[in-house]
């Protein structure tokens, strides 16, 4: 029997391919052949219903190729069978163990809830399908798909949907990672041969939360098992939620089918903050700040100053509200304007910096794919005019620069000329659903 498994195996890892064959083909045994029925042993019963879907007819064929009269299947979920003693003690372990080991889980940071997260109109949606989430019942969008810029609040709002529900259902099975340690875990499993019981542990949680997806990337055996993971739970009706700094379809070498998997549920963009949803952070940290440095005070316009000049990221914002209170109460003074100013010098002057237009045709350039020459030159092709026209909108948005002199600093045009191209991106954009996210993406990676 073994030499005719065998034989079937090799001929099966020609047809489904390595990494399926290692996950799903390894595991299997050949237990007898009887009136034209294989018997056929698996390690789990997910393993089982797995193979029967996707392989069932893959099998057969391999095994009537091989010489074997065979017409029929028959699965049963039976121990897997180890051939060195150490192995097979240490699977006993394995499987006595609950399936999903808290220590798979990341560990969570209990400073991020929804109780600390400051809900303005940036982050509004994004608040609200995660809190939905977090409430359970019935799965109404899935995957629930994060996205936004650096330091915007996604992994925030990841941990406090985690933390949520374990406070309201112990019992549930909530596994949150990073892309990366699901990839570590994954390259980790397939080095120790535990694959099946990584997929087991993947596939048995009642909640899968994957933070900063676009780190898989381009990351092809990883990429293939996150699919599998993804449509397994998907298919459960387990709850998925993911995070990313980009949309789906903006993640490069991201495979097409991920990308549409990743777009069937709730996809909701986390928008760079404003001005009141800054001083509302900015309030709302300084009054945890006030109970780490009790006795210091901050004078009124100074939380206003910072709202105003830090417009990057809540992290920098945060990170220069710390600085201020350490600083101060290093001093022994109070925090004014003067104490501001001196404390937090680098960060002001960076957030000066002023975008110049040429930073900008760089930057659409870049993301077109296209030559700076020719964004700025003459040539009416589709493909140059319409990332030129992006560049005119997006000069006329974010810089003070006139009309006049943005025509001058492309290529010598008339004013009329930058003005058609803003509209007609304005137009293009209510209707243009790519369109739009690209000039998202743009604005963002050029306030970054
Ligand atoms: N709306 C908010 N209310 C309170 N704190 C916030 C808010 N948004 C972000 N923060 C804080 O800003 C910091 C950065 O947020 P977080 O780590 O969630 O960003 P991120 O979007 O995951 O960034 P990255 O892309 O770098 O992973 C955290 O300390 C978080 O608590």
């Amino acid at each position: 029997m073994n030499a005719l498994w065998d034989q079937a195996s090799t001929k099966l890892r020609d047809r489904v391919g390595s990494n399926n064959h290692t996950a799903w083909i390894a595991p299997l045994h050949l237990t007898g052949i009887e009136s034209g029925e294989a018997k056929i042993a698996t390690p789990t019963r997910f393993i089982s219903d797995w193979v029967q879907r996707h392989y069932a007819d893959a099998i057969r064929d391999a095994l009537v190729e091989v010489g074997a009269a065979v017409s029929r299947l028959n699965f049963s979920v039976a121990a897997p069978r180890r051939a060195a003693p150490a192995a097979a003690s240490r699977k006993r372990v394995e499987t006595a163990r609950p399936v999903a080991e808290p220590e798979m889980s990341a560990p969570l940071d209990a400073r991020f809830t929804f109780d600390n997260f400051v809900v303005g109109k940036p982050n509004e949606l994004a608040h609200a399908a995660a809190r939905r989430v977090a409430e359970g019942g019935p799965v109404t969008f899935n995957p629930l798909f994060l996205y936004g810029g650096v330091g915007l609040g996604k992994t925030h709002l990841m941990h406090a949907i985690a933390s949520d529900i374990r406070a309201r259902r112990p019992e549930a099975r909530v596994l949150y990672l990073s892309a990366e340690q699901f990839m570590y875990r994954f390259v980790q499993a397939l080095r120790e041969r535990t694959v099946m019981d990584f997929k087991e542990m993947f596939r048995t949680v009642e909640v899968l939360m994957v933070d900063d997806v676009q780190f898989i990337a381009g990351k092809e055996s990883t990429q293939e098992e996150f699919f599998h993971t993804f449509n397994a739970l998907v298919d459960q009706g387990k709850q998925i939620v993911i995070s990313a700094d980009r949309a789906p379809g903006e993640i490069k070498d991201l495979e097409d089918r991920i990308k549409s998997r990743l777009q069937c549920g709730l996809v909701v963009d986390l928008h760079p903050t404003d001005y009141e949803l800054r001083l509302g952070i900015l309030q709302s940290k300084t009054d945890a700040f006030r109970a780490q440095y009790a006795g210091l005070c901050i004078e009124p316009g100074v939380l206003e100053f910072l709202a105003h000049r830090i417009t990057s990221n809540v992290r920098v914002l945060e990170g220069a509200l710390q600085r201020l209170f350490a600083f101060a109460s290093l001093v022994g003074r109070k925090i004014d304007m003067d104490l501001t100013q001196d404390c937090l010098a680098d960060i002001l002057r960076a957030s000066d910096r002023k975008l110049s237009i040429e930073d900008i045709q760089r930057k659409v350039a870049e993301h077109y794919n296209i030559k700076l020459a020719d964004l700025v030159g003459q040539k009416r092709v589709r493909t140059i005019a319409r990332p030129r026209q992006v560049a005119m909108y997006l000069a006329k948005q974010m810089t003070t620069r006139s009309l006049p002199e943005i025509g001058r600093r492309f290529g010598g045009r008339d004013h009329t000329t930058i003005m058609h191209g803003v509209r007609k991106i304005e137009e293009l954009c209510a209707d243009d659903h790519g369109l739009a996210e690209d000039v998202q993406l743009l604005r963002r990676a050029l306030e970054a």
